[in-house]
């Protein structure tokens, strides 16, 4: 793991969005060497397997919409959610972020107990006849990302002098969201409020992002300036995500990015978002409350999911069949 510096072209242009604002009144100057984000490099997931995800997520998302809207997100959220569906965040954007995407979890029986949970369902794919071998490569991809993981984790674990196991029994049945993603050609226009995706931080414990390589992501870590992240060769780019911060009292900061199109290219991602159990109770831990008062309430995983779930994309909540999603959610709460 290799902390990531070499971001560049500094853009102090702009106003910082409210949630920067939020992050640098949360600035802890105590901990000044924990990082926000990583690299993940000889992680052992083949490039072909890598290689083989991306060439189908362009075939799918080369599809005419009302074939991709066959397997449009259902009430739990599983399936292809269309170009502007998502405002990551609303606060600045003046429309949808220009992207499309899916979303696959673990793939959870409808017949069973879990599946009564808001997101827990089975996934929902394309046809094999549409398009051939997706549904392998995808998931075969997903199972590695998923295999390292559980190794970060446990790094983690490590990392901050609990054990290798520590976090375990909060990943017993794990929110796991692979999430494709296509964006459009349209370039960004911050004055416009034009996004490919708004500021934000993840909402889980760790994500692990591969690119095709084109430029656009951008990440803040001092509050007040958007620095590019340049694609690493092979390796995972991992952003730490609101689960751990709360878990370290915001020493461990989620970090803030966003994704500009300045090329005018197409580009396509594929987020893998690491989320514990959805019932897991994140509270932090007593190592960072010594002298320290709590910075978050008790949350869970699932609770805070739905939450920015509903705040983020226009299409959560209005299926049939999400509409107890919010009690769900405070009652996890
Ligand atoms: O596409 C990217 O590079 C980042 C996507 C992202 O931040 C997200 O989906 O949460
Ligand atoms: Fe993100």
């Amino acid at each position: 793991m290799h902390g990531v510096r070499a971001c560049k072209n500094a853009d102090t242009g702009a106003d910082p969005p409210a949630l920067v604002r939020r992050h640098r009144r949360q600035r802890l100057s105590r901990f000044p060497h924990f990082p926000s984000y990583f690299a993940v490099a000889d992680h052992g997931v083949p490039e072909q397997l890598i290689s083989s995800a991306f060439e189908q997520q362009r075939r799918f998302f080369a599809l005419p919409l009302e074939q991709k809207m066959q397997i449009a997100a259902d009430s739990k959220y599983r399936g292809y959610t269309p170009m502007a569906e998502e405002t990551l965040d609303p606060s600045r954007s003046r429309a949808g972020d220009s992207h499309e995407g899916l979303y696959f979890g673990r793939d959870i029986p409808a017949d069973s107990e879990e599946a009564k949970l808001p997101l827990h369902g089975p996934n929902q794919w394309p046809s094999e006849e549409l398009v051939p071998g997706y549904r392998a490569a995808t998931e075969a991809y997903k199972a590695e990302v998923e295999r390292v993981g559980f190794r970060v984790l446990r790094l983690l674990g490590l990392g901050l002098g609990l054990g290798p196991d520590h976090f375990l029994p909060y990943f017993s049945r794990p929110m796991l969201f692979l999430r494709p993603l296509h964006y459009s050609a349209q370039q960004s226009d911050e004055a416009a409020g034009l996004y490919a995706a708004g500021a934000h931080s993840d909402y889980g414990m760790l994500t692990f992002l591969k690119t095709d390589g084109v430029p656009g992501l951008q990440i803040c870590t001092d509050g007040a300036t958007w620095r590019d992240v340049p694609p690493i060769e092979g390796a995972f780019i991992v952003n730490l995500g609101d689960m751990l911060c709360r878990w370290t009292n915001g020493v461990y900061r989620s970090t803030l990015h966003r994704v500009i199109n300045s090329s005018g290219r197409e580009r396509y991602s594929m987020p893998f978002f690491f989320e514990p159990d959805f019932d897991a109770r994140v509270d932090a831990l007593p190592q960072f409350l010594e002298g320290r008062e709590p910075r978050f309430p008790p949350t869970t995983a699932g609770g805070h999911l739905l939450e920015r779930y509903h705040a983020t994309h226009a299409g959560y909540g209005k299926a049939a069949g999400t509409d107890d999603d919010a009690s769900a959610a405070t009652a996890a709460a």
